[in-house]
């Protein structure tokens, strides 16, 4: 996905979910007593969640706010919208990757990340990365994002369909790690404590979306949809059409309801999906040290 502004106009779940999330994190946060925080923010997109959710919980004097993202293009476009706000920047940075930039290293206070960690199939080096980001001092992250959602199963129905396999070859590239896990709480606990994180917090939600008419739907699916870019754009509105003919074959339509804006009867799609959040500390090193040596796992605040 690498469409800025098409995803920012299309983006309602997206920021609906990181705004509760943000609103019940906002005091677990670890905040610095200097008020000196930095943050650095895991695909961060066109920026749009970054700047008008978190931003605002920084404390006026915050050392520096970091966005960043695989796409040079959201980057890009993050930082022409963002460009008047002091100490914020954005970088393009894969957060899967295999050596993170040394200026990154042990610079943050605070990890955050809303709806990315899907789209990475190796959880494992994104966790080692997030952990070596915060500060040897210690920090906390908050990581939110898709075990589970419809739009995976619809993905894998397409790429059978031998119209579309040919651009869809790579589909479990883009179905998130987690999706046909059977304890994703588990197995995102466990890739927490390997990543080094000894407090650790991990729920599973079980959220439903309502879009609201077919044309809703399509644009959702437009701002995200990995395979469009692939397709030729005059098969784009067939492509959209297969798809939501799989997904009303999968009973995920509701019964017609009124528009009232024009009169019409229009179409309703439910999405039910699963969300992780979870919430992990970074122990200062002394700590981290005397702990291991004891071999003990400490409880806090009702923390792992
Ligand atoms: C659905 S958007 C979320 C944007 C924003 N955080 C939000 O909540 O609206 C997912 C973003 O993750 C980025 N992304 C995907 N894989 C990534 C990776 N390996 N490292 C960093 N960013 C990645 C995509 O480019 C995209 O901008
Ligand atoms: C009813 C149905 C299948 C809806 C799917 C809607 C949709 C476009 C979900 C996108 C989920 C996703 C991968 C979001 C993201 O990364 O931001």
């Amino acid at each position: 996905m690498n469409q800025a502004s098409l995803y920012e106009r299309a983006n309602q779940v997206q920021r609906h979910d990181a705004k509760i999330i943000l609103e019940e994190y906002a005091t677990i946060l670890q905040w610095r007593s200097d008020g000196q925080d930095s943050l650095l923010d895991v695909g961060s997109g066109p920026g749009n969640v970054l700047m008008d959710f978190v931003h605002p919980l920084l404390p006026k004097g915050y050392q520096q706010l970091v966005g960043t993202d695989v796409s040079n293009k959201m980057v890009g476009y993050a930082n022409k919208c963002y460009e008047s706000y002091a100490r914020t920047q954005f970088q393009v940075l894969d957060i899967g990757c295999d050596r993170l930039p040394d200026h990154l290293k042990g610079r943050f206070d605070h990890v955050t990340s809303f709806y990315c960690l899907h789209w990475v199939q190796n959880l494992r080096a994104a966790l080692g990365n997030i952990y070596s980001l915060l500060r040897n001092e210690g920090g906390d992250c908050l990581l939110v994002f898709l075990a589970s959602n419809p739009v995976f199963e619809v993905y894998k129905v397409l790429h059978a369909n031998k119209k579309w396999a040919h651009y869809m070859q790579d589909v479990d590239q883009f179905i998130s790690p987690l999706h046909y896990s059977t304890n994703p709480v588990e197995q995102f606990t466990q890739l927490l404590s390997e990543a080094g994180f000894i407090h650790h917090n991990v729920e599973l939600r079980s959220e439903v979306f309502v879009y609201e008419g077919v044309n809703t739907l399509k644009d959702n699916v437009k701002a995200i949809c990995p395979f469009l870019e692939r397709i030729p754009s005059k098969q784009h509105e067939e492509f959209l059409d297969d798809f939501v003919d799989v997904v009303i074959a999968m009973n995920l339509q509701q019964d017609l309801v009124q528009d009232h804006n024009n009169d019409r009867l229009q179409q309703r799609f439910i999405s039910p999906y699963k969300l992780i959040v979870a919430y992990a500390r970074k122990s200062p090193d002394f700590l981290r040290n005397m702990l291991s040596e004891m071999g003990i796992k400490k409880s806090s605040k009702g923390l792992e």
